[in-house]
């Protein structure tokens, strides 16, 4: 009989491809289609000669293939990570201790509840709380923030060990206390849950009661010495401050993880590089007071759901052999408060999940800013599997990592790799706030290395996506973590403004790195960035880009409509079924793709609330939708009243494509379709609508002109 294996010999983690012969056959052969469809329109433009409307056609289509050929390549191998948390917890002795980070900027756009929903929830994860620490940087510098927390830590004491004790599921207060979710049913096995689970619930609507008065009552008023360094500051000019809210000690019984909170500081002449600059201070902070080899960050607005999530993330950290291999592991984003079906697709959590599995069999995917496990060393810019530093140089320390000694202590120690054993914290954190306040200053990074080969880097809107794109280049890798049930919930703005204002700022910061010299193709050159990863590196930071032929080839459509000529195949000529099946097979490859994600989604919450509307402003970014759609419904227009010019040169005029070609953008942009008659913040605002149409007044005539010429 065979033995059972020692526990120490249990497989923390494993590898599995996940490729899928059905998906490459449908990727490669949507290729083999563009390059026939390009073929054709080079046919055309030979024997045809030139003109320009094929040309831009073929310009366009040359575009789309090109990035369907860069999904390909990042889709074709893609791999998963299955974790086993439950062959870790034999070890319990070994879990290495995790520094947590929390970033958040503005009370008023995110509520200190939502901070303090979020703290909570990392609070009572399962894992020893000796080896937690939860850092929060407040970059509102804002004592109702610091209120928040140290009430949160009053009530954490009670709501711990009841999440423990019952083994609760969610344990951030808000979604667990929901009120689409009923109070438990009597139930004799669990004697007490009932009561305590009432008591549990009043003692957090006391918590929001003391939250939401806070900012009435002006606490500043009283004039207790906590918040005394809060008075008569501005938020943009002012010292660190660093405050030990909850010291884990040894000596207690019940006890939380060490909850410290830090806003740093600012000063109107020093550039304080947002969340990159957050969460270098973090690093610098956790440094001399905890120094865990692993830090976990998440934006404030995004709580742990699977209660097991730090077991999992160190699965793979302690688990992947060769270091070298996971230099951080990236949760998949997903969001908690999505509107039923994802009507606006700004969530893209089916392409998204497909996209970055595909990497995570390449070097590993991007660094998604939220939801990351890091390992200190790579945040430190050291290459894997590098011995020879010159760790005991100071000056060569203090150039890089700055004037601190203890954090250079603490740098050092990493560096050693030492501390991934260590079984406790050091216990007293308080001794090390003045340390603490002085790597939060400003100053502190002045000629370093941080920002540029240390900690997260500086220079993109998507500090987030370069950071990653370094990481990888120095030759680590890194994984993705899809856990069941999901790490972490955030919270997605719904379909408007706020996505179109967060899409342009993503926009922008991957194409600050596009024209950086961290221009994927050539590290793979110059550094040890994979082929295929700089090619995926190269899609997503073309994101925006994208949009350029995708905006040209929808008008073709309509102008062709106008003018009553054509740019697609005429439904009698063969090569008509080119275009007619990669239509045909794109989308429903996105609805299979979309419907095997909504089989899998367990989705079982209230729907109510769900069902969102796009909301609009008066925001220029409106006006190119909704002139496109104005564009095709005077193309159609015309068409229905046959006000079409007669068709001109030999080949017939627009035809079945063309139109189907007009009526499909106008399904598409069925939420502009009822913006149009909607009102209030629904509708589209009458601005909006008369720029448009000057537009759309100005292309048609426009096209006249170039046909009638
Ligand atoms: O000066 C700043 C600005 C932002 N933040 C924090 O950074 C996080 C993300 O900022 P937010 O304005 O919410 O940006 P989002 O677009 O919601 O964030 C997404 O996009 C960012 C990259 O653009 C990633 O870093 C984030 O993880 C990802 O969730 C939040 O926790 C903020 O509190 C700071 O700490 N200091
Ligand atoms: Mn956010």
């Amino acid at each position: 009989m065979a033995k059972a294996k020692p526990p120490t010999q249990l497989p923390l983690c494993e590898r599995v491809s996940s490729k899928s012969i059905i998906r490459r056959t449908v990727d490669v052969t949507v290729l083999c289609l563009f390059l026939c469809l390009l073929s054709y329109r080079l046919h055309c433009l030979s024997s045809h000669g030139f003109t320009w409307l094929p040309l831009l056609a073929f310009l366009c289509e040359s575009c789309f293939a090109f990035i369907w050929f860069l999904y390909l390549s990042t889709r074709w191998n893609p791999v998963e990570h299955k974790t086993y948390p439950e062959n870790l917890l034999s070890r319990v002795n070994e879990l290495p201790p995790v520094d947590m980070f929390v970033t958040t900027a503005d009370p008023l756009l995110e509520p200190p509840l939502v901070t303090v929903n979020t703290v909570l929830s990392l609070l009572a994860v399962d894992y020893p709380e000796e080896k937690l620490a939860c850092y929060v940087s407040d970059d509102g510098c804002s004592p109702f923030t610091f209120y928040s927390l140290v009430e949160a830590s009053k009530f954490a004491l009670l709501w711990v060990p009841f999440c423990k004790k019952y083994n609760v599921q969610v344990r951030a207060p808000f979604q667990y206390f929901s009120a689409a979710k009923p109070p438990p049913p009597d139930d004799h096995n669990l004697s007490g849950f009932k009561q305590e689970w009432i008591k549990m619930k009043d003692e957090y609507e006391q918590l929001c009661g003391k939250i939401e008065n806070a900012a009435h009552d002006l606490i500043l008023g009283s004039d207790s010495s906590e918040y005394a360094d809060f008075k008569n500051i501005e938020r943009n000019n002012h010292p660190s401050i660093v405050k030990v809210i909850w010291e884990n000690k040894k000596d207690q019984s019940s006890s939380l993880p060490h909850l410290v909170y830090i806003s740093r500081e600012k000063r109107p002449n020093y550039p304080h590089h947002y969340k990159a600059g957050a969460l270098n201070v973090l690093t610098r902070v956790s440094g001399v007071m905890t120094n865990a080899p692993f830090m976990l960050n998440v934006d404030c607005d995004m709580f742990a759901n699977n209660p097991k999530i730090i077991l999992h993330g160190v699965c793979l950290l302690v688990g992947i052999k060769d270091e070298q291999d996971c230099a951080f592991v990236q949760c998949l984003q997903m969001f908690y408060n999505v509107l039923k079906d994802d009507p606006f697709g700004n969530q893209m959590t089916v392409p998204l999940a497909i996209f970055k599995a595909g990497m995570n069999g390449i070097q590993g995917p991007p660094y998604a800013g939220t939801g990351c496990f890091h390992r200190r060393k790579t945040i430190y810019g050291i290459p894997p599997n590098h011995h020879d530093v010159h760790i005991n140089d100071r000056r060569i320390l203090e150039e890089r990592f700055g004037k601190s000694t203890k954090f250079s202590e603490s740098v050092v120690k990493i560096l050693n790799g030492s501390g991934e054993k260590e079984e406790h914290f050091p216990c007293d954190i308080s001794s090390t706030i003045e340390s603490a306040c002085r790597v939060a200053d400003c100053a502190y990074e002045n000629s370093t290395c941080w920002g540029k080969e240390v900690g997260l880097m500086y220079g993109s809107a998507s500090e987030d996506i370069l950071t990653g794109l370094r990481i990888h280049k120095m030759g680590w890798k890194s994984v993705l973590l899809i856990p069941n049930p999901p790490a972490f919930l955030g919270n997605a703005p719904p379909g408007g403004p706020v996505v179109m204002t967060q899409m342009k700022r993503w926009g922008t910061g991957l194409l600050e790195i596009l024209f950086s010299k961290h221009f994927p193709i050539i590290s793979v050159f110059t550094s040890q960035l994979h082929f295929r990863q700089a090619l995926a590196y190269l899609s997503m930071l073309i994101w925006a880009l994208r949009s350029i032929p995708e905006f040209v080839y929808v008008i073709l459509p309509a102008y062709c409509i106008i003018t009553n000529s054509h740019f697609l195949p005429k439904v009698e000529e063969p090569v008509v079924y080119i275009p007619v099946s990669l239509f045909l097979i794109h989308n429903l490859n996105a609805l299979s793709q979309y419907l095997e994600y909504e089989t899998q989604s367990d989705d079982d919450e209230n729907d109510a609330d769900k069902v969102g509307r796009f909301t609009f402003d008066e925001s220029p970014m409106f006006v190119p939708d909704t002139a496109l759609l104005m564009l095709h419904l005077t193309a159609l227009a015309i068409w229905l009243l046959g006000l079409q010019p007669p068709a001109r040169g030999g080949d017939g005029g627009s035809g079945l494509g063309e139109i189907a070609g007009s009526m499909w953008m106008v399904l598409s942009f069925w939420p502009f379709v009822k913006g149009l008659f909607g009102r209030g913040k629904y509708g589209i605002p009458l601005t909006t609508i008369f720029k448009s149409a000057a537009l759309v007044l100005l292309f048609v005539q426009l096209c006249l002109r170039i046909s009638t010429d």
